[in-house]
Formats: structure tokens, sequence, C-alpha cells
């Protein structure tokens, strides 16, 4: 019998257990009945898949959703595993023959073929050995469940014929009732019950209160278009098809690609638009609840609710389906309060007076959560059991803002404003003039929409030549998650070594990786304080000065380690990149616009690059300098975003030894600068230092002629894009047709 480390490594490629797997595959494989309740995204399914590869016997898997079976299935064959499942759309008819005769490491099957295949079919599977009987989801048993299955409940049939088989009950979402539930249904005998932390800490939790109809929508698109263009992936759930199909819409009016999911869709193209948002092919999904069970993408950044779920349970589980990798990511419900007014219709289908109550009791926490005011962490681990000892977790909504915002119409129980609506009246009367006048006020300044007004949001504003999508879109595509999470980190205030350590990794990363992250970040033209990183790195402008004099006797910037060769010992690689970047996005070294500022200013807008920044710097093909990889990766973003950096001339002497050490292959890179530089004596260029400069000391703000005919040098085009980049992040603001530095 091969050991469950072994088989930990040999099939799904880990070292290491994940808080709780390892007991609960000990117990199973002691054929003891195990409840395991543990969140989202927590690595259940390793506790039934690891056992019937340690046993070498079947493994049965209750799972409610054929989708859902068919993925797993997929994956786990692509592990080398022997996977099938049966149920309706199951064509290989062979599938069932060979089940049987315990062909299959593992067999997942619906709930309604576990309670309906012939006793015959068990009987014989026994023969050749059952390792597990285990039911996923299985909050689905309980009445009180939010996803109750009718036949869930007839498993329990099943004990009676799997004598000796251990069962195991995996949820993600089950209160007490609902533990309780599980465990006398499927009749477990002294189980085994696992229970971890609920707590997602990368998780952010916010709700706000809606206002349907399109123009709020074009704003949601708007937000959800920001968090596109870094490249994470977004769900929006709807409570209704009708919703799905009007958000969906709003993303292709708004130029942004988008999947839509939903029951009434046919199963090809449901396949397909799940098929497409797994791979990244698209970022945006547009879905009711069908969409998701199952669903195991790491980098889903955010998820958002458009209208209030019909559970709090139904809530954690479907947010919970965001940042599974770890990383920082929001939750996001709207609500209005109609939401609450559904109860009814959620009942439609039950049967008995405990679901109604079930039903209302869920939709009740769902409500109590949305105009919650105090932590909302902390209220949703407690309705699940887990007690949460502070008061603040730090990264909710409600316990980031010291103001809270608050749904005031929903303060006083529904019954008293159903009977007190003369209590309402009298307020409105009151309030209601000096509210209007200061909500209005306020979105005049800000650019808001009020009710009923259309506003074409920012993302698609139409300019005189072009239409534009955000152009982070295109800006900030090129960098990879990691790179924009380390720099929104460090730009929030995070030190290089609190991002490398950051409690949410399963272990930390190398303070140089982040170095090299940020850099990155700054070349693609987002917002950098070069002081402030510099300080951090201990890179001061003796040092550059010496880089820069050890680059010039090199001559050459194409491989860092003879420069590194020149340089004293305390001159590390990490300066010399930082130079290099520096050079890269145009930034000044000479001291009275870098070195003398230690003001932690804008000094890092100075955008005088020196006569250095115009060295070409080629791939490296030496694979023996140490730093090989990154001066590949700087050199090929340093070809790319050529045309963006601002030169001065390069002085003869300079030129000379550039064109002696770059004969041949180099010829074509030397006469696409030297013609930049041409370009740039003449006409000005847009870069995101040189635009903020000139309108910094233009009170009256810019149009966009105005923009177009001073940076000359740039196609309008470019300067369009440019400018909605600023926009986007908060650099620049537009009122009416100007353009001004915020
Ligand atoms: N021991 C481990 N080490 C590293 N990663 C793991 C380990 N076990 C599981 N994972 C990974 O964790 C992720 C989540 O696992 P899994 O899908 O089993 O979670 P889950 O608890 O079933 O989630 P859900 O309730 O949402 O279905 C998967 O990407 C899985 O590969």
């Amino acid at each position: 019998m091969e050991t469950v480390p072994s088989v930990l490594k040999k099939y799904f490629g880990f070292s290491n257990f994940k808080p709780y797997q390892r007991e609960v595959i000990e117990k199973i494989i002691e054929r003891r009945d195990c409840l395991v309740v543990m969140a989202t995204g927590s690595g259940k399914s390793l506790c039934y898949q690891v056992p019937p590869l340690v046993v070498k016997k079947t493994g049965i898997v209750v799972s409610p959703l054929i989708s859902l079976m068919q993925d797993q299935v997929m994956a786990l064959k692509q592990r080398g595993i022997r996977a099938e499942y049966l149920g309706s759309a199951q064509k290989d008819f062979t599938v069932h023959s060979k089940a049987e005769r315990g062909q299959f490491d593992i067999l997942f099957m619906t709930p309604e073929k576990a309670c309906t295949v012939p006793t015959s079919f068990w009987s014989n599977l026994l023969k050749a050995g059952i390792s597990l009987f285990a039911v996923d989801e299985a909050h689905c048993i309980s009445e009180w469940g939010h996803g109750f299955r009718e036949k869930y409940k007839h498993l329990d049939k099943l004990r009676e014929v799997l004598l000796d088989v251990p069962f195991v009950g995996l949820t993600a979402t089950a209160t007490e009732k609902v533990r309780f539930e599980i465990i006398s249904s499927l009749k477990m005998d002294n189980p085994y019950v696992t229970i971890g932390s609920f707590d997602r800490t990368n998780l952010f939790y916010g709700v706000k209160p809606l206002n349907r109809g399109q123009s709020f929508i074009d704003e949601l698109v708007w937000e959800i278009s920001k968090e596109v263009a870094t490249g994470g992936s977004t769900i929006i759930y709807c409570t209704t098809i009708k919703d799905v199909e009007q958000v969906f819409k709003s993303f292709t009016k708004a130029g942004i690609e988008a999947g839509m999911y939903h029951g009434q869709m046919n199963g090809k193209a449901r396949e397909e638009s799940h098929r497409l948002f797994v791979r990244d092919e698209l970022q945006v999904m547009v879905a009711t609840i069908a969409f998701g069970m199952g669903i195991n993408k790491p980098n889903i950044r955010q998820v958002i609710h458009y209208g209030c779920p019909k559970s709090l349970e139904s809530y954690y589980q479907e947010s919970g389906r965001c940042g599974r990798d770890g990383i920082a990511s929001v939750c996001w419900l709207y609500y209005t309060r109609s939401d609450f007014a559904k109860g009814n219709f959620y009942c439609r289908d039950v049967k008995s007076e405990k679901q109604r109550k079930a039903v209302m009791e869920s939709l009740l926490a769902a409500k109590r959560y949305c105009v919650l005011t105090t932590c909302r962490r902390k209220f949703l681990l407690e309705y699940f059991g887990e007690k949460f000892s502070a008061d603040r977790c730090g990264n909710c909504d409600n316990c980031k803002v010291s103001k809270k915002e608050r749904d005031m119409s929903t303060e006083a129980p529904s019954d008293e404003i159903l009977t007190s609506n003369n209590v309402v009246q009298h307020l409105v009367m009151k309030y209601g003039n000096h509210f209007l006048q200061v909500i209005q006020k306020l979105s005049q300044g800000l650019n808001l929409s009020l009710d009923g007004e259309e506003r074409v949001p920012t993302a698609i504003l139409k300019t005189n030549t072009v239409t534009k999508v955000s152009p982070l879109t295109n800006k900030y595509k090129k960098l990879t998650s990691a790179k924009f999470e380390a720099w929104k980190m460090w730009h929030n205030g995070l030190s290089i070594h609190d991002i490398a350590n950051l409690e949410v990794r399963s272990a930390p990363i190398r303070e140089q990786t982040v170095v090299e992250y940020l850099l990155k970040a700054a070349q693609k033209g987002l917002p950098f304080y070069w002081v402030r990183f510099n300080k951090m790195i201990g890179l001061t402008q003796e040092i550059m000065s010496e880089i820069q004099l050890a680059i010039s006797k090199v001559v050459s910037t194409e491989k860092l380690k003879p420069i590194k060769n020149e340089l004293p010992e305390d001159i590390s690689y990490q300066h010399i990149k930082t130079y290099l970047s520096m050079q890269n996005c145009g930034i000044s070294l000479e001291t009275n616009q870098y070195g003398s500022n230690q003001t932690g200013k804008d000094d890092e807008l100075a955008h005088n690059a020196s006569n250095l920044s115009d060295c070409t710097l080629e791939t490296c093909p030496d694979r023996q300098c140490e730093d090989d990889t990154s001066v590949k990766a700087l050199a090929e973003e340093r070809d790319l975003e050529m045309d963006e950096v601002p030169s001065l001339p390069v002085n003869g002497s300079e030129e000379e030894k550039l064109s002696n050490a770059r004969e041949g292959k180099f010829t074509r890179k030397r006469q696409r600068v030297s013609e930049t530089k041409e370009v740039n004596s003449t006409r000005l260029k847009a870069t995101v230092t040189s635009v903020i400069e000139w309108m910094k000391n233009l009170d009256e703000g810019a149009t966009l002629s105005n923009i177009f005919e001073h940076f000359n040098g740039s196609s309008e085009d470019s300067v369009v894009e440019l400018l909605n980049c600023l926009e986007c992040d908060f650099l620049i603001y537009r009122k009416g047709n100007v353009y001004r530095v915020l």
C-alpha cells in the first residue's frame, strides 16, 4: 500500500497537507465516518480523492451537478487517476459494467443515480471493494440547508447496503443545525467531525444599496472594468436571468468581452461560456447562481452580487469563489430592499413548514448582513458558529470607513414601516429638500449621475476621433496579476518586506522578487514614488553616480555583470536594475531634480532623461550572467517602450562608443532610437510625467484639443489612452470638456 504522503506527491504534486486534510484522510482509511466542514477552496476534495488511491479500492462520490462531475473526472484523468461518472449524460455504456467490477479509482454519481442503480451493482462493487462513500455539498441533505435536494435525503437507504463503508459528508457551509441533520440523515456512526475556519482573510467584504436602472449598471460596468484591466477575473451574480442579460449587454456595449451563464441557455452555449472563462479567455462572467459550483479558478479577483442572494449560506459559498490563490480579492454585494420581499417566491417549491421556515430565516440573515453597520466578517463567521474575538476585522467596508453608510430606510422593522408611514412623511418633509440639495451638489462636483439621468461612463467616452474602452485593458494587461497586486500594496504604503511576507501567502516570496515586480510596474507607466523606493533599497545619489560611471566604462548595459564588476561590493544588482529602470522611465538623475528631493514630493514626475537612457539594451544571450532573466526582461520591456522614453541627444563620444559596441545585429535598433530622437527634438511626446507636469501649471485646465496640440509628438489615440489611464489612477479628472490635475 502506498503511503498517504507519497500519493499526495505522486498524483497531486503537493508535498504538504492543508490543515485538517491528513487527519480526515487517515480517519477514512481507518474506515471511520467523517463530517468535513471546511471553507470554500480549503482543499476538501483531496480528502476523498486520496484514500481510494492509497487503499486501491473504488471511492464513490455523490455530487449534485453533472457539469461539476465532468470537470472533476477530466481533471483527475489528467493526473493519471482512473475516474468516471455515472449519470444521465454518460454516453459510454461500458462505464456501468466497468464500475461494478471496481475498475475505477473514483466514481462520481448524481444522488438520483446513486438511489436508483440496482442493488446488484452495489453488491458486485462491494466484492471488488469500496474505500468510501462521499457526499459532496452535503448541506443539500438538510432541509435547513440552502440547497436542499430531495434525493439527497434518500441516500440514507444506502447505509444499509454499504455496511462497513465509511460515509463522508463534505460541505463548505453548514450551520450547527445543518451539521446535525447531515450526521443523522446519513446515519453516521460516531463520526469524526472536522470544522475548519470559515474565515477567508484575503477576502474583503462590502455591501452597497443599488438603484435598479441602466445608469447604475453602466457605473457598475465601469467600476468592474478597472479590475478587468488589471488581469483579474470577475463573476457578477444576478438574481434573475433578465438582469444577467441586461448586465451582459452593458458590458458588450462598453466594449468589454464578457461571458453569460444561466439556466435557459442551451448546454453547449453554457459549456462554451464556462470554458472560455476558466481558461482566462473571458475575464468577466455574468451569471445566475447556476454558474460556479465546483469552479476551481484561482485568480478570481472579485465576485459581485447584483441583488441580494436568497441566503447567507449561498452568499458565503458564491463569494468564496474569489481569491482561491490567497491573493487579496473583493466581494461586493449590491442590494435593493425589494430583494428582501422575495421570501414567498423562494418558498414556491417547499414541501414542508420546516423548509419554509428555513428559507425565510436564511433570507432574513442575508438581509441582516446587508444592513449591518458593524464588522461583516464577524457577523458571517458567527452565523456559521465560529467565534471571532475582535470587534473589527479591518477588511470589510464597515471596518474600513469611519462614517458608516447605512440604508436608513431599512432601519425600522418592516411592520413598523407599514403602520407608521406618517412617521416617515414627517422626516421627508423636514429633511428631504436639504438632503436632495446636498446630494445634487456633491454629484455635480464629482461628475456622478443622479437618478434617471443618463451618464456615459468615462470608459466609453467618445472623443472627436476615437471611442475608447478603458485603456487600462491594453496598458496594464501585460502586467501579471502578481505584479499588479504587489504594486497596489506598495502604492498603498506597504513596505517591500511586508509585501514579501504577506500572511495570506502560503509561503513568503523573496524581497528581490517584489523589487522586480515593482520595477516592472513602474516601467509599465504606473504611478511610482521613486524617492520612497530608492530610500528603501538604499539607492543614493552617490551610488547612482557610481553606476553611471561604471556604465560609461563598460559602454554597454546589455549585461549587468560587467557593470557590477566595476562597482564596489556594496552596490548590488538591485541598485543597478533600479537605476536602469529609472532610465527607462525617463527619470532624471540630476541632483537638483532627484537627489535633493527628500520630501517625497512628486520627484518621479521629473522627465528629463539623462543621456544614458539612449543606450539600447538588447536581450542578453549570455546565460552565464547571474541576472540574465532580468536583463532580458528589462531589455524586452525597454524595447517595447522605447518610443515613449523622452530623450536628450546623446553626445558624440557616447554615440561613437555605442556604435562601436553595437555592430551588425544591433544596427536596426540604433536606427530606431535615433529616429525617435529626431522626432523628440521638435515635437513633444505625451508621457505620464510630461502630461502631469504640464497640466500642473494650468489653473484653467486643458481641453482635449489643447492637449493634442501641445503633445503633437504623440498620436491622438495614444494621448486619449494615456489620459484615460491617468483618470483611472485619479491623477487627473475631467469636468465637462476640461482636464485638470487632481
Ligand atoms: N495539500 C495541498 N497543497 C496545496 N494545494 C492544495 C492542497 N490540497 C488542495 N489544494 C488546492 O487547493 C485548491 C482548492 O481545493 P478544493 O477544490 O479541493 O477545495 P474545496 O474545499 O473542495 O473547495 P469548494 O468548496 O469551493 O469546492 C485546489 O486548487 C487544490 O488543488
